[in-house]
């Protein structure tokens, strides 16, 4: 029966890296303390602030201490989900009045809309949240490339290197493992993937990347579901 549906990271795989830190992080960390002030009272914002005080170990911590432990967080590429939600929220608003434009990897584009084309299901999975993702796809500079995708995932499903989200995974869209084919630049999360069940794809774009016991492409370009 072959792949019939293809999960791909965002941060190295569909996206520069450089991008997210430069660019999305960069933003986030300008716009968290005003955006913190002006919606605590909105109820996710809410929650993720009472989040943040409580993985932080931090249950009297004021507004300014909560910002500061964000910036701190987005200094050290924290994969907290409540700095996630929050970075969300941010950036759509970046989007909508045209400060920030997603970046995507040529390569990837086109061979999303290959595997779309060819009737395989495509989903994305990242340490950033589901909005994020969307965000990220909708304002990409080749224009609006939802439609491409069938779901995205975040760490609501669990962390990107544990195999339990893989698993999670694999319930939620309800198919055999062996014909689902996860895309990743990132070891940890590849070999996690593997333990579950999955198939696995490493896209090594720079000659840096760690490499283990996967299939291993330069770019989506050399993608071939027959190969799996
Ligand atoms: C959707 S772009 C923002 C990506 C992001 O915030 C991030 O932390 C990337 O994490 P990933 O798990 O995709 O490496």
């Amino acid at each position: 029966m072959g792949i019939q549906a293809v999960i791909v990271d965002t941060a190295g795989t569909t996206t520069d890296y450089d991008f997210i830190q430069t660019v999305l992080f960069s933003y986030s960390a300008k716009e968290m303390a005003k955006f913190i002030e002006t919606h605590q009272d909105h109820v996710v914002v809410s929650h993720c602030i009472d989040d943040v005080k409580e993985m932080a170990a931090e249950p009297e911590a004021d507004l300014n201490r909560v910002v500061a432990i964000l910036l701190e967080w987005i200094e050290q590429d924290k994969k907290a989900t409540p700095l996630k939600t929050l970075q969300g929220m941010i950036w759509r608003q970046g989007y909508q009045n045209g400060e920030l434009e997603g970046h995507i990897f040529p390569d990837a584009a086109e061979g999303l809309k290959s595997l779309k084309q060819d009737g395989r299901r495509i989903y994305s999975y990242s340490s950033s949240s589901t909005e994020a993702q969307e965000l990220l796809f909708q304002h990409s500079q080749f224009g609006d490339l939802r439609d491409l995708f069938h779901g995205h995932f975040d760490t609501h499903v669990g962390q990107k290197v544990d195999p339990q989200a893989y698993r999670n995974i694999i319930n939620t869209i309800s198919m055999w493992p062996n014909l689902i084919l996860f895309v990743s630049d990132n070891l940890d999360e590849l070999n996690a993937a593997k333990a579950a069940g999955l198939k696995t794809c490493q896209v090594v774009r720079s000659k840096d990347t760690r490499r283990g016991k996967h299939h291993v492409i330069d770019d989506f370009s050399q993608l071939e579901l027959s190969q799996f």
